[in-house]
């Protein structure tokens, strides 16, 4: 990977709040929009490049196609079908699994040996779907999974304690969905484990309010949906972390979709929301954390729920 280039597939909403977020970080060097309405990818290349005076640095946007895969070192998938209020990320699917085998596999077309990074829902298992029609490595295709969920989890804390949500380390874990749940067990804040810093700040915080945060971050998208039709800023730079966490090298850990390679005991042959150390490469490894019993109880229904779902897709011969 010699240049860092992204492919961004679906110019909607998630996928012009990405781009917009990756212009305004500086994030890469050359960003490629493709859209099946193809003059919207256009009009918002346009665009894009309108901000280019202001950016942090210089970077080449323009729209393009498939081909333009060929020596991007990340395609990010946002291309699909929106939820609706009132829909659950499971009722998008089929509708969804069928556009994200089109779309990989025109990625593919030109040996694209890079990384690719979904975020069309329900995201764990259309990651699934894209790592199937690729053919890559499960190393190198991840989905967005509950990196958007723990950022909403770490506000949530933050607004509780007023301490700086950076200094708010806590996951949700498994499906970036309803069954995803809080790891409590290895929250911390600054160092401190949380269930310390309940004890020490019984004025801001109660273990009672545990589920009320928990339901707070469950029901984000939908209250947001409720109220705007749909949620793209904070998947916008949720991806876009992952995306400097690839092309720095990093190996910065964020709880991304990831294929259970058995590092956890859990269904076999599913992607789900667990910890991983990115850099170049993909995944380098998923983070083994000690659950507690009803966090390892959870993991596994979230991880039944998943594979279920799996079993439901029509795959294309
Ligand atoms: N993983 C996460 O945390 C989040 C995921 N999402 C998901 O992201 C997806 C996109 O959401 P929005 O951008 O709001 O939707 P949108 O409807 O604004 O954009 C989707 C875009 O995909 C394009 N598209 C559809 N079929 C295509 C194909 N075959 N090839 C290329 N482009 C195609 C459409 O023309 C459209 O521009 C949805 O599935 C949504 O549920 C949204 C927020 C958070
Ligand atoms: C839509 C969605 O998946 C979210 O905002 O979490």
């Amino acid at each position: 990977m010699e240049k860092s280039k992204v492919v961004i597939i679906g110019t909607g909403f998630v996928g012009m709040s990405y781009a917009y977020a990756l212009l305004n970080q500086g994030a890469v060097e050359e960003i490629v929009l493709i859209d099946i309405d193809q003059r919207k990818a256009e009009g918002e290349a346009m665009d894009l490049n309108h901000g280019l005076a202001f950016a942090p640095r210089k970077m080449s946007i323009k729209s393009g196609s498939y081909e333009d895969t060929k020596d991007a070192g990340l395609v990010v998938i946002t291309a699909g079908v929106n939820q609706k209020e009132g829909e659950s990320r499971i009722d998008l699917l089929n509708r969804n699994a069928k556009i994200m085998q089109d779309v990989v596999r025109q990625v593919m077309e030109y040996k694209y040996d890079g990384i690719i990074l979904v975020a069309t829902n329900p995201v764990d298992i259309l990651t699934y779907v894209a790592w199937k029609a690729s053919g890559l490595s499960s190393s190198r295709v991840i989905g967005s999974g509950t990196s958007l969920d723990s950022a909403r989890l770490r506000y949530e804390i933050s607004q509780y304690i007023h301490i700086d949500v950076r200094n708010i380390h806590a996951y949700i874990l498994g499906e970036h969905g309803d069954s995803e749940f809080v790891c409590w067990s290895n929250a911390y804040v600054g160092g401190k484990p949380f269930r310390d810093v309940i004890e020490s700040m019984p004025e801001q915080i109660k273990f009672s309010d545990l589920n009320e945060i928990y339901k707070d971050v469950k029901n984000a998208a939908h209250d947001i949906i409720s109220r705007k039709k749909a949620t793209y800023y904070g998947i916008g730079m949720a991806l876009v972390r992952i995306t400097s966490a690839i092309f720095n090298n990093e190996n910065r850990i964020i709880p991304i979709s990831v294929y259970n390679d058995g590092v956890y005991d859990i269904e076999k042959d599913l992607y789900i929301g667990l910890p991983a150390v990115l850099n170049r490469e993909g995944v380098h490894h998923i983070v083994k954390l000690k659950l507690d019993e009803t966090e390892t109880k959870n993991l596994k229904v979230s991880a039944s729920i998943l594979r279920s779902s799996i079993d439901l897709i029509k795959f294309d011969a």
